[in-house]
């Protein structure tokens, strides 16, 4: 596990940009594209945006693929949709085209929309493994990540899929990756901001017995690939070392 912590917000999402072009570049050499898995909730915006304009010229755009670790069950135009902040942040500013982008179809039933999404992205990778160059995911206060809410079914789960899960404590049903999909990406980089955070992070990534039922983050251990974190340091201050 790599563990990066910056004073400042603008630090950390430069080093972050720098992370993601490498990999990029790297992936596109090794294997054609980039499997590119993006984070929602509010974390991730300003990344985005610096990632259209400033990095803009730094990947060839036209071979990223770009696909989503969780979703909120509502439509595409509604303000929670994770797609619809990227679209506007990211997608749209640097003309990715349709058949580029993964959106989970929210109009279906989250038990089918799930279904279609894992479908979705086994087609994509037919013929090779099943196997995400980056996984970004964010962290919320509760030490969820995608929608791995404490408590919840879908972190029992085993298979290697997106799944519909019902979240009681916000009433409503998100759409998730699961952690045994989540956990075989080559790369997952975790983006964590602010002092409300810090609890988590520190249960996360210090305890040494586990309770997954609680702090959900600490099923994701990839099988082969490695993890970095990328916290500021109100996120860290509670951590030892
Ligand atoms: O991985 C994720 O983490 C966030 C936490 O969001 P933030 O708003 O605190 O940055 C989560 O809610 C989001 O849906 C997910 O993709």
């Amino acid at each position: 596990m790599n563990l990066l912590i910056y004073k400042t917000q603008a630090e950390l999402l430069k080093d972050l940009a720098d992370y993601i072009v490498t990999l990029a570049n790297q992936s596109i050499a090794d294997r054609g594209r980039f499997n590119f898995v993006l984070t929602g909730g509010n974390s991730p915006k300003a990344l985005y945006e610096s990632l259209a304009t400033t990095y803009k010229d730094q990947i060839d755009w036209n071979k990223v693929y770009f696909f989503f670790g969780d979703e909120r069950n509502v439509l595409p135009d509604h303000e929670s949709y994770n797609g619809l902040m990227a679209k506007r942040s990211i997608l749209d500013p640097l003309g990715i085209t349709e058949d580029h982008i993964f959106y989970v179809n929210t109009a279906l039933a989250p038990e089918k929309a799930a279904i279609e999404y894992t479908k979705s992205i086994a087609d994509h990778f037919k013929g090779t493994d099943l196997v995400f160059d980056l996984i970004l995911l964010g962290m919320g206060d509760d030490a969820h990540t995608a929608s791995l809410f404490p408590g919840t079914t879908i972190l029992k789960s085993k298979e290697v899929e997106a799944d519909s899960v019902f979240v009681e404590k916000l009433s409503t049903y998100r759409i998730s990756f699961t952690a045994p999909l989540i956990n075989k990406a080559r790369n997952v980089a975790f983006l964590v901001f602010g002092e409300s955070k810090a609890n988590a992070v520190k249960h996360v990534i210090e305890d040494q017995e586990k309770n997954t039922d609680l702090y959900p983050t600490q099923l994701i251990v990839p099988i082969d690939g490695s993890v970095t974190w990328f916290l500021d340091k109100a996120a860290a201050e509670l951590l030892e070392s």
